[in-house]
């Protein structure tokens, strides 16, 4: 615990997977003083507490937050313009608040008109997660070797900028910047597009009966690997898709046209077509590992 103390008072609000792996990997750094655990459900904010996660709770976010350094929102996308004004009046002045929703547009353009005169925002997004959710989820090194992408407009403050940046910094992560609308566009390619497939397919995939064979049971290591992220929460997706909708419809129609290409090889039995269409995916996918 040789580290200087970024921030001594911090405030999660929804100590689930995302917040409660930032207040443990700010804990192992040692550059948090205090950390509050903000919100509704006791049953999780009491785990959260015997877990360490945070060191105190409370169900009243403008208690939680008053003297309060740095706020991070991580509750479900459509929540955080509530949860933003809730706790924005009983901020003190120069503190900072951020969130890690996977929106941004949406996000940045309701919440920036609630922050008063000397309290800043700073919307962020850590691209790191797994399919598990609440406070017993967390793990202090979810976001080594990750991005955490931030997303300043002209009204934030290049100060407050540089705290949040510091602070994903030294949760582990590659901190990179862009407007929402850029940021929108490659999570609704990269990250949105894939939950929606993957839940489509478990969904055909299961209610497929014609033979009554139980065939979810015989389920490999193809089904299993491509389908984990659709054990996802439904809350956080059901608030993505309607938050991200025009890059994710966008998405969604190349998708079909690409299914439509290979369904139509397929049926034509076009060998050629075939290798190449998966060779280029193939050798897409080798690029990235
Ligand atoms: N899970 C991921 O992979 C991932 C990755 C990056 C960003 N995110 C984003 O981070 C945020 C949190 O996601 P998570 O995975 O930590 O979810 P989570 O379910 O693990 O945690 C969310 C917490 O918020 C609480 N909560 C929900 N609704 C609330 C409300 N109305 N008021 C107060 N508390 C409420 C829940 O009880 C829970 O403790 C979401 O906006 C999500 O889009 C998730
Ligand atoms: O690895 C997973 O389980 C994730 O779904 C993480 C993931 C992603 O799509 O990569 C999901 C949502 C986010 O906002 C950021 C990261």
């Amino acid at each position: 615990m040789s580290n200087q103390i970024l921030i001594p008072k911090l405030a999660i609000v929804g100590v689930g997977l995302i917040g409660g792996s930032l207040a443990l990997a700010l804990k192992a750094a040692g550059v948090v003083g205090e950390v509050v655990g903000i919100g509704r459900g006791l049953a999780n904010l009491e785990k959260a507490l015997e877990l360490g996660v945070v060191d105190r709770i409370t169900q009243d976010p403008a208690e939680g937050v008053a003297d309060a350094d740095l706020v991070l929102l991580a509750t479900p996308v459509l929540t955080l313009t509530e949860m933003a004004s809730r706790v924005l009046p009983h901020m003190k002045p120069g503190a900072v608040l951020t969130d890690g929703g996977s929106v941004k547009g949406s996000v940045a353009r309701a919440i920036e008109p609630l922050v008063p005169e000397g309290v800043h925002f700073v919307p962020g997004h850590p691209i790191a997660g797994t399919e598990k959710s609440g406070a017993e989820a967390a793990f202090a090194t979810l976001y080594h070797r990750r991005r955490c992408i931030l997303t300043p407009t002209a009204q934030t403050d290049p100060e407050a900028l540089r705290l949040v940046r510091r602070v994903w910094e030294t949760a582990g992560c590659e901190v990179v910047e862009m407007d929402v609308e850029k940021h929108d566009r490659i999570l609704g390619a990269i990250s949105h597009l894939p939950h929606m497939v993957a839940y489509s397919l478990v969904n055909a995939v299961s209610s497929y009966d014609r033979y009554e064979e139980n065939i979810l049971e015989y389920s490999a290591g193809g089904f299993r690997d491509f389908t984990r992220i659709a054990s996802s929460d439904p809350t956080m997706w059901r608030d993505i898709a309607l938050t991200n909708r025009d890059a994710l419809l966008e998405m969604i129609e190349r998708f079909e046209l690409s299914l439509a290409e290979l369904k139509e090889d397929i049926r034509g039995e076009k060998k050629d077509r075939l290798y190449d269409f998966f060779l280029r995916s193939k050798q897409s996918r080798d690029a990235i590992l």
